[in-house]
């Protein structure tokens, strides 16, 4: 999905509507039964309807003119007029009832769908991904399709079938006086389609800006420390009243072809109408019987009228409908990771073999890989790692260290060469073996708005005992149990309750809650000090010869102790072995980092 950067983009409709029509019979295939009574109910309302006028003709023609008064027909045709009109709009009310709960639940399973389907997007949809408008895409845009179900389930198909019925009567009565009022319209087609052309644009972009306003909230409140210390709020602030002035303008339009257009032509539409059925009544000879007939028509025209009024003012909003819905269409065609399901059992027996024979944790071959083509970032890479060995990489800013890590995370997939993990292919180990697998410590812990326990269980459904056992091996067992609810402590948003060394500790032990055979850690020290790192430092040694670790780290001291350090210059290895015999490279990168962060402590 491209990012709404845009929101000029020029709209193509009948792929909207194609692709919106199938999303809405997709979410509401449970409900279909639902659908078929209320298209029968909906039938039998107009039907009702239809018949109360003619009532009123029999009334007319039969008693009031000839002055026939038979009192308990007549009583029966007048109660026919009235209970008509009021059970069909009984009848109505209660299928609007049964789609609207319709709506709600398609909308409930589309939200699940998109959010579901998000958690499984490639990191490299993220990397365009606007966060605040992906959150409009699940909130607003399912929230819309709702309207889009009232709109189209209810509104339009009552209205057409009022329509049909009430043109079927009409021409039973007099098919001449019914061709007049068909013959008048195609002008309704014509009013619509100009009402279109001259909103559509200003929907699709009133919609878009609305995300960007989103888009614009979200970043400011994330990065609300760094808007602030920059002296940024009123630059924010000015880019963000012109996207809502924007915003406004785009809504104006499509208010002013409402209002300008639409009603002004339908209005005129139904007094033409009107003049016409009355002016053909004036130049025949009227008999008596025409007056019941007269008395039909005026009360059908309403009919005719009505739902076309409803029919078309409800485009407006049936577009903004159709174009969010076409947006959570896109969204929900944006290609999952790639999935990998291969029988989980086949590859842990291949796994364990492979792991019995002495396969390398991990072995990269001849790896080459770029964001953008063009850009390479790594460049033929090749290396083993042992089981248990405990491996460090080191590199300046923009060597490749995080790449190698996403690539081992299969954020991304690799390019060209390969990738294997304890001897078995990367891509062809399922998904929950190599989560089972793989943990991760990033750079930045990402905690949840919830208890020390559920941020270490993370949902997998572990026992107190592994949840304890990891934090113990974490070293975080004895700050979490002297927090007021221990485990249960709620630690706030983005645990907003911790230090920074106890948010990586939490996310070191729910990395260990999985019990990995291979850690990965993303700068994992680089916000703490040195007594929390000392801390990390013993908890990993403890994993030595057990655990595969891998450290990113810009703080050497982390990872002087490893079997061996991995220097990436360029997205190359420059240079690789343990840390003494890097220190004796006269000249070499890995001493000069060294030493200058020697001279900086
Ligand atoms: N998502 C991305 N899309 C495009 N380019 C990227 C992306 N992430 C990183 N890069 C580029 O890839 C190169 C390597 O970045 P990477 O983050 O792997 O470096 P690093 O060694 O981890 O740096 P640091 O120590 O600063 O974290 C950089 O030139 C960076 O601009």
């Amino acid at each position: 999905m491209k990012p709404d950067t845009k929101p000029e983009t020029k709209p193509d409709t009948t792929n909207q509507m194609r692709q919106a029509i199938a999303l809405l019979r997709r979410a509401a295939l449970p409900d279909q039964h639902h659908l078929g009574w209320a298209v029968l109910w909906l039938a039998a309302a107009a039907l009702l309807e239809v018949l109360g006028p003619i009532m009123g003709k029999a009334l007319i023609d039969e008693h009031l003119l000839p002055h026939h008064l038979d009192w308990p027909r007549m009583a029966a045709l007048l109660a026919g007029v009235v209970l008509t009109g009021w059970i069909a709009s009984g009848l109505r009310y209660l299928q609007l009832v049964r789609l609207s709960g319709l709506a709600m639940r398609s909308v409930m399973r589309l939200r699940e769908m998109v959010y579901t389907h998000v958690l499984l997007l490639p990191m490299a949809f993220f990397d365009r991904a606007i966060t605040g408008q992906l959150v409009s895409r699940v909130t607003n845009d399912t929230e819309a399709v709702k309207s889009l179900y009232i709109q189209v389930l209810f509104v339009m198909l009552d209205s057409t079938i009022v329509l049909v019925g009430t043109v079927c009567a009409m021409a039973w009565l007099d098919w001449r006086l019914m061709l007049i009022v068909l013959a008048l319209l195609p002008a309704v087609l014509l009013i619509v389609w100009l009402y279109q052309r001259w909103s559509a644009p200003a929907v699709t972009r009133a919609r878009a800006l609305r995300s960007e306003i989103n888009g614009q909230m979200a970043e400011s409140i994330g990065g609300m420390s760094v808007l602030q210390a920059s002296n940024a709020e009123q630059r924010f602030g000015r880019r963000f009243a012109t996207t809502n002035q924007d915003h406004y303008t785009a809504r104006l339009s499509e208010l002013r072809a409402n209002a300008w257009l639409l009603r002004p032509a339908l209005d005129l539409f139904n007094i033409i109408l009107l003049a016409a059925v009355i002016f053909m009544f004036g130049h025949r000879e009227m008999t008596a019987t025409e007056v019941g007939v007269l008395y039909a028509f005026i009360s059908y025209l309403a009919r005719v009228i009505e739902p076309l009024i409803q029919i078309t003012m409800q485009f407006s909003q049936l577009q903004q409908s159709v174009v969010a819905t076409a947006r959570v269409a896109t969204l929900l065609d944006e290609g999952a990771a790639q999935e990998h399901r291969a029988s989980g059992d086949a590859v842990a027996a291949r796994a364990t073999a492979a792991n019995d024979s002495g396969a390398p944790a991990i072995a990269i071959r001849h790896l080459n890989f770029a964001y953008n083509p063009g850009q390479t970032v790594l460049h033929d890479l090749s290396l083993e790692i042992p089981q248990g060995d405990f491996v460090g990489i080191v590199g300046h800013t923009g060597s490749g260290k995080s790449t190698l890590l996403s690539l081992l995370l299969r954020f991304y997939p690799a390019q060209h060469g390969s990738i294997l993990v304890h001897g078995m292919p990367l891509d062809a180990i399922d998904n929950e073996r190599f989560r089972a697998e793989v943990g991760l410590v990033p750079q930045d812990p990402f905690l949840l708005a919830a208890s020390a326990r559920e941020n270490i269980d993370m949902g997998r459904g572990l026992s107190q005992e592994q949840i304890e056992a990891a934090a113990r091996a974490a070293h975080a067992h004895d700050f979490i149990t002297a927090l007021d609810q221990g485990y249960d402590t709620p630690l706030g948003e983005g645990g907003s309750r911790l230090s920074v060394g106890q948010k990586q500790l939490i996310a070191i032990a729910r990395a260990l809650a999985g019990t990995p055979r291979i850690l990965l850690l993303d700068e994992a020290t680089s916000h703490i000090d040195s007594q929390t790192e000392q801390i990390v430092q013993v908890a990993l040694d403890e994993l030595r010869g057990k655990v595969t670790v891998i450290a990113i780290a810009h703080r050497l001291s982390t990872i002087r102790d490893a079997d061996r350090i991995i220097v990436l210059n360029h997205g190359r290895i420059a240079e690789t072995g343990p840390h003494e015999q890097l220190m004796q490279i006269d000249g070499g990168l890995y001493q000069r980092l060294y030493l200058l962060q020697q001279l900086a402590a």
